[in-house]
């Protein structure tokens, strides 16, 4: 898929812009702090209803607005296809072809990202947290599904720990109430860790063909899931259901000690291997950051098997960080196939030698110009 045209009005620090854009590579450079960054992440919120940097959609608002639109045109296989976006300080409107969109699920996934950026070396390298928001993102939006099974999941959660905190054990007659959370927590526990436990098997096939590739076969890169309790090789949801079930039971007196829930996919984490020796305990930053890269590009691949089109690929200052070599395999992954959106402070660090073709664009103060 493609994006043909970005339209922003009151988008952090643009007032109003307009772009088309090449259906190969486009490169924003700037200096710093002009809004090549908001420009990237304005694609990423078009596809994902929020930022890959906040959660605080007011900061998207430009300073002197009450709400931010957002506009794409989008060409798919089948046609081509009009988003747009409102966000305002009460929320958000999200529209496909001018229909309004009831639930944001349904808005997520019209338009198929991969963000690549230098914070996602915190995806191997940083709290548990941020990788369960990296697997959240990334299985939603090819699957909405499972963005409604995770916002279920996350209301009984918060109820259940309500729950805890105010019935300590001893207190009245709390059993009854958490038997109803319990079987509501673990049906849709269930539903997550599968669909994460799916996700994650298919992106390590990606993910261990490329880093090969990426290092000249020197390293064996293994992506593994590690869930709050062992799954086993258990494949049917009943079975796991009732694992569930009983590794609440188990931990049932501590939870109550502690008022919080201590079993479920909200505890989840993503291991890395690499050679057999985990990647954030040992990895060199080099490794942390191929990692991170063989993880993006998998991605890409992933999103093409399961949607039936290519992602847009977002490379927001990283193309510096990366040698010539490591450049050159990425830009052999999405030349002519992936359409890219590149950001950058100079051209000295693009090898724009291996690019067949690409579209160039200065930015300064919230302005875009250029395409030549
Ligand atoms: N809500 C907002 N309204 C107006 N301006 C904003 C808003 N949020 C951020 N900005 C401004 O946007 C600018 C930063 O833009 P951006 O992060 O895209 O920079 P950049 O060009 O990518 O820079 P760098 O090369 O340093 O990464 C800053 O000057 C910041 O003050």
């Amino acid at each position: 898929m493609f994006l043909n045209r970005l339209a922003l009005k009151s988008y952090r620090n643009y007032d109003q812009i307009e772009l088309t854009t090449d259906s190969n590579v486009n490169i924003f450079v700037g200096p710093n702090a002009q809004g090549k960054t908001n420009l990237l992440e304005s694609i990423y919120v078009l596809a994902m209803t929020k930022s890959h940097r906040t959660h605080q959609d007011k900061e998207l608002i430009g300073w002197n607005g009450d709400q931010t639109q957002l506009h794409a045109q989008i060409q798919k296989r089948y046609g081509s296809c009009q988003l747009d976006l409102s966000i305002s300080t009460k929320g958000k409107k999200a529209k496909i072809n001018g229909l309004e969109q009831k639930k944001l699920s349904n808005f997520i996934g019209a338009l198929n990202v991969v963000m690549f950026a230098p914070e996602d070396l915190e995806i191997v390298k940083g709290t548990p947290g941020i990788r369960r928001r990296f697997l959240d993102m990334e299985i939603g939006q090819v699957q909405p599904s499972y963005l409604y099974d995770l916002s279920q999941y996350q209301k009984i959660l918060l109820q259940r720990n309500n729950y805890l905190k105010q019935n300590f054990a001893g207190k009245g007659s709390p059993d009854a109430m958490l038997d109803i959370w319990n079987e509501q927590l673990a049906l849709y526990g269930v539903k997550i860790m599968k669909k994460r436990q799916n996700f994650i098997k298919k992106l390590q096939q990606w993910a261990e063909t490329i880093h090969r590739g990426i290092t000249n076969d020197s390293e064996e890169l293994l992506i593994r899931y590690s869930p709050s309790f062992d799954m086993g090789s258990f494949e049917d949801e009943s079975v796991l259901l009732n694992q569930f079930m009983i590794k609440l039971s188990l931990v049932r007196d501590q939870e109550f000690r502690r008022g919080v829930t201590l079993v479920g996919p909200h505890r989840d984490d993503l291991l890395f291997y690499i050679n057999d020796k985990e990647v954030q305990t040992y990895g060199s930053q080099g490794q942390q950051r191929t990692t991170a890269l063989s993880l993006k590009l998998a991605e890409i691949e992933l999103i093409h098997e399961e949607v039936g089109e290519y992602p847009l690929l977002l490379l927001d200052d990283v193309l510096s960080e990366l040698d010539e070599y490591r450049q050159t395999q990425l830009i052999r992954t999405f030349q002519e196939k992936v359409q890219t959106f590149i950001t950058t402070t100079g051209l000295e660090s693009v090898h724009l030698d291996q690019l067949n073709h690409a579209s160039l664009f200065h930015v300064l103060k919230g302005n875009v110009s250029g395409r030549s």
